[in-house]
C-alpha cells in the first residue's frame, strides 16, 4: 500500500494555489478546508479574468453547483486553459441529473480533460449516462451501485473518479480502492463534499501517481471527520471542529489511521 501520508507531507510543502471555480453555498468552508490543511484557495469566477488566472495556479477545480451562462463560460475557458498548461484540473460535477442545464455542463466539461471527477454515487451516475435517483445535491444511490459506472468513466475520460458516501471508492479505470474513513455527520454539513473537491485539487498539484493522490486526499478528508466527531455537539461544532482536525493531523497520523483497502 502506498504511504497515504507521504501525499499530505508532499502537498504541505508544495503549499499549491488552488484556483477554485466553486457554488455560492460552498464558498467559505470550501476556502477554510483548503487553509487548514496547508494550501491556497483563490475563488476567481469571473469570466473576463478566470482563464488568465488558472495558469498561475497548481490546481483547477471546476464545481456546478449553482451555476449560470457566464459562470458556464468562464469554467470552459478555465478548463481549457489548464488543459493548454497540463495543470490537472477536477469536476465536482453537482446534481448533475438534475436538469437538461447541468447535464450539458457536464457533458462539456468532461470533454476537457479532468483529472478527477469527485461526486457523490448519484452524480457519478447520471455522469456516466446511466440512470440515477439523486435528490438535488445529495445522493439517493449507494456508492457499490456507482462503481461499475465510475470505472467506465475513468476509462472512456482517462480521470480519476471518486465516488463519496459512506465508504469512499476510487479508480483509475485499472486500479481501484476503497476508503472506510468518514463520520455519519460529514453529509449533514453543507459543501463538505464540494470542500473535498478543492482537497483532492491540492494533492494533485505536482503528484505523480493522480490515483493515490487522490485516495489520500480522501482518506485524510475522512480521518478529519472521525476527529471531529468525537468533540461535536451537532452539525454546527462539526463543521468548526473538522477544520481544527484538519490543521492538526500529521502525516504519520494520516498513515496510521487511513482505512484504504485495494478494490
Ligand atoms: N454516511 C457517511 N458516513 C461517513 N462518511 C460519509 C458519509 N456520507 C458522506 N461521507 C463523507 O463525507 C464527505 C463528503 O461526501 P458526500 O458524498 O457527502 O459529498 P456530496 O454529496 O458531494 O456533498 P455536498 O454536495 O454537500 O458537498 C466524504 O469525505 C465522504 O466520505
Ligand atoms: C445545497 C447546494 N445547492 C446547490 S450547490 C449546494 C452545495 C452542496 O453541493
Ligand atoms: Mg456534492
Amino acid at each position: 500500500m502506498p504511504d497515504w501520508g507521504a501525499h499530505l507531507s508532499e502537498m504541505r510543502q508544495r503549499a499549491p494555489l488552488v484556483h477554485n471555480i466553486t457554488n455560492y453555498v460552498a464558498m467559505n468552508v470550501m476556502a477554510n478546508v483548503l487553509l487548514a490543511a496547508g494550501a491556497s484557495p483563490a475563488m476567481v469566477h469571473a469570466v473576463e479574468e478566470a482563464a488568465e488566472f488558472t495558469p498561475l495556479a497548481g490546481a483547477l477545480t471546476i464545481n456546478i453547483g449553482t451555476p449560470s451562462g457566464p459562470w458556464v463560460a468562464a469554467m470552459e475557458a478555465s478548463a481549457q486553459a489548464a488543459q493548454a498548461a497540463g495543470l490537472p484540473w477536477v469536476l465536482d460535477p453537482v446534481a448533475v441529473g438534475a436538469t437538461a442545464f447541468r447535464r450539458e455542463i457536464g457533458a462539456r466539461l468532461l470533454a476537457l480533460g479532468p483529472a478527477a471527477i469527485r461526486g457523490n454515487a448519484s452524480e457519478i451516475l447520471a455522469l456516466s449516462g446511466a440512470a440515477a435517483q439523486g435528490k438535488g445535491a445529495d445522493s439517493a444511490d449507494p456508492v457499490a451501485a456507482a462503481e461499475e459506472a465510475a470505472r467506465a468513466l475513468a476509462c472512456s475520460t482517462g480521470a480519476v473518479v471518486a465516488v463519496t458516501g459512506p465508504v469512499d471508492y476510487v479508480t483509475d479505470g485499472a486500479r481501484g480502492w476503497r476508503v472506510a474513513n468518514g463520520h455519519p455527520a460529514m453529509p449533514r454539513v453543507t459543501a463538505l463534499g464540494c470542500s473535498l473537491t478543492g482537497l483532492v485539487g491540492a494533492f494533485l498539484a505536482g503528484a505523480e501517481d493522480r490515483a493515490t493522490a487522490t485516495v489520500a486526499a480522501l482518506a485524510y478528508f475522512g480521518l478529519a471527520g472521525e476527529r471531529a466527531g468525537e468533540t461535536a455537539a451537532g452539525p454546527g461544532s462539526f463543521q468548526v471542529a473538522l477544520l481544527d482536525a484538519l490543521a492538526t493531523i500529521t502525516p504519520d497520523a494520516l498513515t496510521a489511521g487511513a482505512r484504504v483497502q485495494a478494490a
